[in-house]
């Protein structure tokens, strides 16, 4: 799994590590990597480095010292340099000295404008991690000027260090390079930081446990359920699915296909949908109630079963099994309006919720706001769940503290039906004895995966969705 760390503990383990590193050693080694990477750009831009033109956007701190060591680099690849200072007094010292050793040039944010608009990559050293809050009036306007290919210095300035929010004016940067450890900008505005590059600074030994987690393809094949030789069909694990009615058949379809298509185990299905379900997926054992459903080792319910007396009866039902169950859609809508359901509960059993933002305020009374990793763990506890909150980088977390955020793969997952598919996902998983957390989490990745193969830069539907889940587990154990 990659680790993700908070900047207050990247900032103590630097402190640790500054302590016993001879003074500046950090932040050459920052800079030779972020030089690197911007002669990078440079050449797949222009076809070229030497003689090309880099622009340095420079605040106060060492976020802007990272920008102009960088660019004295730059200048030994006979990249002409202009650092634009925001605040010339202010601006790292030994940094300027040694980018104006080098030949490189350092204007002020008046003469700012002339220079980006002719620069053939810019640099967003404007701030790094200490800094909160939108770029600043001068800082944006000069932001704003920028049509260059941009590398951020750590994080796009602007955008939240520790939530990723962008709420007001920010950079958004075509490559981010970090220094020592990601941080939850990278994995939580990665529209924002475009290709997240790590340069390693020694930092790992002193960070110890990460805050975050990504899980990585070799992650999710590690886990992923493949039958031995003494599986049968019931030792797998067999999933419920207790989804749709007579008049909205499709969710039961999705749920139940998605669940056919994620493990070889068994499906059941249980609902009004049993004839729709049965005609589309043959191989499922369906049924018209969750009361003669048969034993199963995980449940499914939600999507489609209404939020009435009916609905409320089989989450009920279901909640009182003593297996673990993915409550998804309607169901969350229940259990948000009834919570006394969720007495039916054995509280050993695992429980998954997976609320989008409109179903998150309805179980918390309030919307999850820009701290989305801190509003998850608090849904968590209060509801001693896996709490999915899905969202364009979703995020899941356990009661325990653990966190996962996904990699979304474009936007595509924003369909129709797109839940079901994920929920049935979570479901086989479950039913495969996962842990509830890891189970999430990778189905989360998986569905991603599926909608960037369904859509191939082209919308897709959540059929295409759940048709592609086979060629995303086959590409996750491709590259794991
Ligand atoms: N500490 C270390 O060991 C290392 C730090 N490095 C760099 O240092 C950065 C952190 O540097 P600093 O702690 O000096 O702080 P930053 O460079 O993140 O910025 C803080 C400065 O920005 C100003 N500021 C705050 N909010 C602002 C806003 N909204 N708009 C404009 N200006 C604002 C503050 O007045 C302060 O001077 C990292 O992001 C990284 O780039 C790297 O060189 C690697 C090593
Ligand atoms: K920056």
């Amino acid at each position: 799994m990659q680790g993700i760390w908070t900047t207050a503990r990247i900032r103590a383990a630097e402190d640790r590590l500054l302590a016993v590193t001879p003074d500046g050693e950090l932040m050459r080694r920052a800079a030779f990597g972020l030089a690197t990477q911007v002669a990078a750009v440079l050449a797949e831009g222009t076809g070229g480095v030497s003689g090309r033109r880099a622009v340095l956007l420079v605040g106060s701190g060492n976020n802007g010292g990272d920008a102009l060591w960088a660019g004295a680099f730059l200048r030994r690849r006979g990249v002409a340099v202009t650092a634009v200072l925001l605040d010339p007094a202010k601006a790292h010292t030994a940094g300027l000295a040694a980018l104006r050793r080098s030949g490189g040039r350092s204007v002020s944010a008046v003469d700012g404008p002339q220079w980006i608009s002719r620069a053939d990559v810019v640099v967003d050293g404007i701030v790094g991690i200490s800094a909160r809050g939108p770029l600043r009036p001068e800082a944006a306007r000069l932001a704003g000027l920028v049509a260059a290919p941009v590398v951020a210095v750590d994080l796009p300035s602007g955008v939240d260090p520790d939530t990723g929010a962008a709420d007001g004016p920010h950079v958004t940067a075509t490559r981010t390079v970090t220094f020592g450890a990601l941080k939850p900008v990278h994995a939580l505005a990665p529209q924002e930081c475009g290709v997240v590059v790590l340069v390693d600074i020694g930092l790992r030994p002193s960070l110890g446990e990460p805050d975050l987690y990504r899980l990585e393809p070799a992650d999710i094949a590690a886990v992923w359920p493949v039958p031995g030789p003494g599986d049968d069909k019931y030792s797998q694990g067999v999933v419920g699915i207790a989804a749709g009615s007579a008049t909205y058949p499709g969710a039961a379809v999705l749920a139940s296909g998605s669940a056919v298509r994620a493990t070889a185990g068994m499906v059941r299905y249980a609902g009004h949908a049993a004839d729709v379900v049965r005609a589309r997926w043959p191989e499922i054992v369906a049924t018209g109630s969750v009361t003669d459903a048969g034993r199963v080792q995980a449940w499914v319910v939600g999507p489609g079963i209404g939020t009435g007396a009916e609905g409320r009866e089989v989450l009920r039902h279901i909640l009182g099994q003593g297996v673990p169950v993915c409550a998804d859609a309607d169901a969350t809508t229940i259990i948000a309006h009834t919570p006394e359901v969720l007495d039916a509960r054995d509280p050993d059993t695992p429980l998954v919720l997976t609320p989008h933002a409109g179903e998150y305020e309805r179980l918390m009374g309030r919307r999850p706001g820009a701290d989305r990793v801190a509003a998850a763990r608090e849904a968590a506890a209060k509801y001693d769940a896996v709490v999915l909150l899905k969202g364009h980088c979703t995020v899941v977390a356990a009661p325990d503290g653990r966190v996962a955020v996904n990699q979304p793969h474009g936007s595509w997952l924003a369909t129709a039906g797109s839940g079901d598919v994920l929920t049935g996902l979570v479901g086989s998983l479950l039913a495969a004895g996962l842990d509830p957390w890891l189970a999430a989490a990778a189905a989360a990745q998986v569905h991603s995966l599926a909608g960037a193969l369904a859509a191939e830069d082209v919308p897709t539907s959540a059929s295409g969705l759940v048709d592609a889940i086979p060629a995303a587990l086959r590409l996750i154990r491709a590259v794991a």
